[in-house]
């Protein structure tokens, strides 16, 4: 089954309604502990966000950053509780990457697949092929603001401890989908933190075990 039609039966799982993009969100996917936990993380190894094309604005992507290890115990969790619920291959995954948000910061309008024929695409997808879908999880509530927006359709998404969004990327003829434009907008009381895993069109190249 495809992971659009499982979503859509999966107890506890909305589908926000649009005929443009499949954005589903699951609140409370994550517990209070598993989110302290990852958030104890991004603490320990956050530096600041960067962007494959930040079309020449420096500000288009304010937040800090970590990738988790792959043989982090918390993250292996993480990567199979996603993968499992949405019924991916986890194999097709990227490493998951936390965000900090603090007061004043956003990630402005994008999309989280490769301009086809822009600069970044031969150096970030030949190997990989192109993102499919995104899984974020917010881990935190914060004070004010914050929340997502995904602007061609009109859904403003509010960030709340442990809800998983999840939304496919690519039309069904595997072009980029315009539908799925989102701006992490600025938060303005507090700090947001978020978790990211993007998965891939082939399998992501992962450090040999041992
Ligand atoms: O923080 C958010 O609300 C969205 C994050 C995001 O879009 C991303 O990391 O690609
Ligand atoms: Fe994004």
């Amino acid at each position: 089954m495809d992971i659009a039609s499982r979503l859509l039966g999966t107890p506890g799982v909305q589908k926000v309604p649009s005929p443009k993009l499949d954005l589903f969100i699951n609140k409370k996917f994550l517990s209070a502990e598993e989110c302290a936990a990852l958030i104890e993380r991004i603490d320990a190894k956050r530096r600041p966000s960067t962007v494959s094309d930040d079309m020449g604005d420096k500000y288009f992507r304010t937040s800090e950053t970590c990738d988790l290890s792959w043989d982090d115990p918390v993250a292996i969790a993480l990567d199979d509780k996603i993968a499992g619920f949405m019924g991916m291959d986890a194999a097709l995954g990227e490493p998951l990457q936390g965000q900090r948000y603090a007061v004043g910061q956003e990630f402005k309008a994008h999309t989280d697949y490769f301009e086809v024929n822009g600069p970044d695409y031969v150096k970030y997808c030949s190997e990989t092929g192109q993102r499919t879908w995104t899984a974020m999880i917010y881990l935190n509530t914060p004070e004010a603001g914050g929340a997502t927006r995904f602007k061609v359709i009109d859904k403003i998404v509010q960030p709340e401890e442990g809800k998983l969004l999840m939304w496919n990327n690519l039309r069904a003829d595997g072009s980029g989908n315009v539908a799925t434009l989102h701006h992490a907008m600025k938060v303005r009381a507090g700090y947001k933190y978020v978790i990211t895993k993007w998965y891939r069109q082939r399998p992501w190249p992962r450090p040999a075990a041992g």
